[in-house]
């Protein structure tokens, strides 16, 4: 359902005639027609009671001193006298009716789809009452008007009353079935559900009064079978439950079949609820995430940037030419022989695919590698021996002229408007120039690296569009990590529709490494908190909660709440290995292990590929990677398992894979001015209260409440209290350096002297604060300890 809704979003042109007025002038013309309809009301109203006084005024209708009776004067009588007398007579009420609708709908500046439709039911229906009225025109002609009475008449000349009687009750039939999806189930339904909730209130009031007289109890227990039976008469393990349910006060003597009672319960507690659900769901319709941020509009596409690109890509036959020429003698010279050679261009590479004649080894051409990059005298030439699946060996050069993928092309192509995915990320295009969109949601996690300048912010940020462009901000959230605090800063300004952060920090894009380790194990516990909801709703996975939430199975008085799926992106993840290690890795692995099914997905992007950085538990994890221009072989094989990065050229040149497949894209490109108009966008609509609150987490370093055993001390803890009494300067850098500790070592011991007293609460990058003056007092402390 979801789904659907996403893909009908209004993105570009598919918005009727508002398109054409600007808010103004809605509002203008919606005031316009609410005063209008109700000027039509009172008129209408006024008329029939004085629609014979004011007849024989009408005529007169030019004489400023001719007076008329109706409450607006000349121009109600006038109007009433053409609508209700030679119109519809009493359903002409449904002008001012849809006339106010359509004002409100322009006044609110509502999406006027639905519009269209209720005029034309509405002039049915119109139409329908009045002809329906014709029947009583002699006696009462201002019942159906003149048309009512007409159409009757003529209908009747052919048909005769009762075929006008048929045709009309035809015409009511198509209008319940059409309107209000009548169906004969509809309609059983209707009165099991009437019956069920008469029969529990009747129950309720029963239990509410104590039994006393034998007599009246028989009484009860009769009317009450029957309409249980019949109730569930398509369930036969039923009914002999809710025989006892109404029997249980009142039968004691029936104990004896108390174990299959006992699972029956079980059965109809289910149903109740189901049937609870139901009701819910038809009285107030499906929970709409959506609702408390209704008129949040989508960025449009205008505010994206066709970065100079006409939409297809030039082909230079010359240079076709003359690289297959080139590809050709190179094998030549080294007896190889071509069956077959075929080009695709792709907007940054063309890939030729060669067939080699029969009998020619492909490990041979696979070695030939750098000869055919040296002859062919080009950056970024990437061997493929043989292509997946083809049969070919597939040889990329680079065009020398690129085109650049417009972020815009790639959000305006069908294959990501139709795209049916969780989290669509269109990414760019493939060699082939086809777009290129993946579901984040099936990744699930994905890492991105890449050297410095070659396009990895680029990449985040297309990453981070492509959901901006897709998803409401009731349905995604993202946790945006910027050791860097320059690349996702633009952000800021979506905070409160998109961004989630812990409870007590003011700056919801995270630049602080400490908050990281905060937020990740804040992470964690939002997973933890996720699974305990998924294992009480009996569900797999976050969709099928949501899916079930939606339809209000799910009392949110237990707990239960719309689960966003949330996307952490850190945007420089060696720094923060560098700096907090086993704290930071232990997180993201257990995350990246866990969170497919709830609907936390990681991003990661570094610019070194290093094993040290990415470390193979992280590696494991992360299925989905992204590689642009690397320096080294190494590095290519560090984040892909393959070569091939090295010869990439820059400038959002990429390699995809998910598992065994490489895929050469080339991302799209999207500037920061357009990254922040889209944010502006947004971010001037009406938002929620606050971001989106992650559960809290008492981090290590904040130490409140941390009870140290004095044995369990590290064998540094007295040096350590020393350096910083002397030093006056509770950080755990200072012991770091001067006792020469890990960080982890130094954070350990600066919590242990926190419990001790020495040092003050963690006070985020400031220093703490050392509460013991000097040495003795030190000492002093340390001794009362003991004792
Ligand atoms: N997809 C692309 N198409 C065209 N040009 C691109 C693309 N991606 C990046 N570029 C060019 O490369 C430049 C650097 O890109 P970007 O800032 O994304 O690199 P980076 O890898 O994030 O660098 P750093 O690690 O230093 O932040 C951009 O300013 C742009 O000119």
């Amino acid at each position: 359902m979801a789904k659907k809704r996403t893909k009908s979003k209004p993105t570009s042109a598919k918005k009727g005639f508002s398109l054409k007025l600007s808010k103004q002038n809605k509002i203008i013309l919606g005031s316009l027609l609410i005063v209008l309809s109700i000027a039509l009301f009172f008129s209408f109203m006024s008329y029939y009671f004085t629609w014979q006084e004011d007849q024989s005024m009408l005529s007169e209708f030019k004489d400023r001193n001719a007076e008329a009776s109706n409450l607006l004067n000349k121009f109600g009588a006038g109007i009433s006298h053409f609508f209700m007398y030679k119109g519809f007579g009493l359903a002409s009420f449904a002008f001012p009716l849809l006339l106010a609708i359509t004002g409100l709908y322009l006044f609110l500046g509502l999406d006027s789809k639905g519009l269209i439709g209720k005029w034309i039911w509405g002039l049915v229906g119109t139409i329908w009452i009045s002809v329906s009225l014709g029947f009583f025109a002699v006696e009462l002609p201002l019942l159906g008007g003149l048309i009512g009475y007409e159409m009757n008449d003529f209908l009747q000349d052919y048909t005769g009353k009762i075929g006008v009687f048929l045709l009309l009750l035809f015409v009511l039939i198509i209008i319940l079935v059409q309107l209000f999806n009548f169906s004969p189930e509809g309609i059983a339904n209707f009165f099991r559900t009437q019956k069920q909730s008469i029969k529990s209130d009747f129950k309720k009031s029963k239990s509410k009064t104590p039994v006393s007289e034998e007599g009246s109890i028989e009484l009860s227990m009769d009317t009450d079978t029957p309409v249980v039976v019949d109730t569930y008469t398509h369930k036969e393990d039923i009914p002999p439950l809710n025989k006892e349910a109404g029997l249980d006060v009142n039968l004691p003597e029936e104990e004896d079949l108390g174990i299959a009672l006992k699972v029956e319960k079980v059965t109809e507690e289910k149903e109740e609820k189901d049937i609870k659900a139901e009701k819910l769901v038809k009285d107030y319709g499906e929970f709409d995430p959506k609702l408390e941020l209704g008129n949040y509009k989508f960025p449009p596409l205008d505010l994206l940037d066709p970065h100079g690109a006409s939409g297809g890509i030039t082909i230079n036959q010359e240079e076709l030419e003359e690289n297959k020429n080139r590809i050709v003698s190179t094998l030549k010279n080294y007896k190889i022989g071509i069956a077959q050679i075929k080009a695709t261009i792709g907007p940054t590479v063309t890939l030729y695919e060669i067939v080699p004649e029969a009998g020619v080894r492909i490990s041979k051409i696979k070695n030939l590698e750098d000869d055919i990059a040296l002859s062919l005298a080009a950056l970024g030439i990437r061997i493929i021996a043989p292509i997946p699946g083809k049969g070919t060996i597939g040889i990329e050069v680079p065009n020398k002229n690129a085109t650049i993928v417009s972020m815009r092309s790639v959000i305006a192509s069908n294959k990501f408007q139709k795209a049916e995915m969780e989290l669509p990320i269109a990414f760019g295009k493939t060699i082939s120039n086809e777009t290129f969109v993946v579901d984040l949601a099936k990744m699930p996690h994905m890492l991105m690296a890449g050297a410095t300048g070659q396009g990895k912010s680029v990449g985040l940020n297309a990453v981070i569009t492509s959901l901006l462009y897709k998803k409401h901000p009731a349905e995604v959230k993202f946790i945006l990590v910027d050791p860097k605090k320059v690349e996702l800063t633009l952000y800021n300004k979506i905070e409160r529709h998109f961004l989630a952060k812990l409870p007590d920090s003011d700056e919801a894009i995270i630049t602080d490494n400490n908050k990281v380790i905060n937020t990740l194990n804040s992470l964690c516990i939002e997973m933890d908190n996720r699974y305990e909801l998924l294992k009480l709703a009996m569900v797999r996975n976050i969709k099928e909660y949501n899916v079930k939430f939606k339809s209000r199975k799910l009392n949110p008085n237990d707990g239960h709440k719309f689960l966003p799926y949330i996307v952490l992106v850190i945007d420089e993840f060696a720094d923060l290995i560098m700096t907090a290690g086993k704290e930071v890795e232990t997180p993201i692995a257990r995350l990246a292990q866990l969170a497919r099914a709830i609907g936390i997905h990681l991003i990661i992007a570094t610019q070194r590929p290093s094993v040290n950085v990415i470390t193979g538990i992280i590696k494991a994890n992360f299925p989905a990677r992204i590689a642009f221009r690397v320096t080294s072989k190494i590095d290519s094989r560090t984040i892909l398992d393959a070569q091939g990065a090295d010869q990439l050229i820059g400038r959002g040149d990429m390699l995809y894979t998910q598992g065994n497949d490489v895929t050469r894209l080339q991302c799209a490109f999207v500037d920061t001015p357009e990254v922040s108009k889209i944010t502006e966008y947004i971010g001037s609509q009406r938002a929620y209260p606050d971001a989106h609150l992650l559960p809290e987490y008492v981090g290590e370093d904040s130490g409140t409440g941390i009870d140290y055993d004095i044995t369990d001390r590290d064998a540094m803890f007295r040096d350590a209290a020393e350096v910083i009494v002397t030093a006056q300067q509770g950080s755990a850098s200072l012991i770091q350096r001067k006792l020469k500790l890990g960080y982890n070592r130094a954070g350990r011991i600066i919590d242990q002297l926190e419990a001790a007293g020495i040092v003050g609460p963690f006070e985020g990058s400031k220093a703490r604060q050392v509460l013991v003056p000097d040495i003795y007092s030190l000492e002093q402390l340390l001794q009362n300890e003991k004792k």
